[in-house]
């Protein structure tokens, strides 16, 4: 089940005078963001149906909406704190999470896959919905006491983000909660995260 920002608007009002916010401007969003997904069926193989969320970014007012989603989430979360970190995971987490950081004033840190990353790295194996891998940070990316963010488009198995997760913890960061734009609910991945998840397109606008 999703979380709500039941204070969002106020919140909102209080960080970015610029845009007037309520709950019906993000239900609004919502619905625009929702239309514009996509699936194909048997890809990257056979059983799986695959959730593109590539249109989104294709077209600016959906990369807007789904921008601003996110920020008024955050700034009505978390019971008024910033985080001071938002961690994407490679490689969609890429396209949310720099934008994302630069409108809440925060850093952007990548978990990249494995041997992408200069000088000294912590490394975590993971499994997936399709596939397993290693994901890396490097180990000076988060400092002790940060407050983290962690987001990607689609939790699975949730395997991906469990990952960076337990990374993101061995440098003592503190995980304020994992975003995605997606849920495959029947994978249950949420139950494995080490912290609250929101997750804007699923439930109710
Ligand atoms: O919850 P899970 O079962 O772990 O699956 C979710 C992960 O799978 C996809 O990434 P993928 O590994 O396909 O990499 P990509 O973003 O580089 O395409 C997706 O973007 C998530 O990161
Ligand atoms: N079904 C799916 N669609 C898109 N990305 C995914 N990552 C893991 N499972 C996925």
């Amino acid at each position: 089940m999703s979380q709500t920002a039941p204070d969002a608007s106020a919140q909102v009002a209080r960080h970015s005078s610029s845009h007037p916010a309520s709950a019906a401007e993000l239900a609004g969003l919502k619905v625009k963001l929702r239309g514009a997904l996509r699936q194909f069926p048997d890809f990257p193989s056979k059983g799986i149906l695959f959730e593109d969320i590539l249109p989104i970014f294709a077209d600016a007012s959906l990369h807007e909406a789904l921008i601003r989603s996110l920020e008024l989430h955050i700034l009505g979360a978390y019971g008024g704190q910033k985080p001071d970190v938002i961690v994407g995971l490679e490689a969609r987490g890429f396209l949310i999470g720099p934008s994302l950081a630069l409108r809440l004033g925060a850093s952007f840190v990548p978990v990249r896959k494995q041997g992408k990353l200069p000088g000294p790295c912590i490394t975590q194996g993971y499994e997936k919905e399709y596939g397993e891998d290693f994901f890396q940070m490097q180990s000076d990316s988060i400092k002790p006491g940060q407050k983290v963010v962690v987001v990607d488009d689609i939790i699975a198995t949730g395997g991906s983000a469990l990952a960076g997760g337990q990374m993101i913890q061995k440098m003592g960061g503190d995980l304020l909660e994992f975003i995605f734009i997606l849920e495959l609910e029947f994978l249950h991945g949420r139950d494995k995260l080490p912290a609250p998840v929101y997750t804007l397109l699923s439930g109710q606008a």
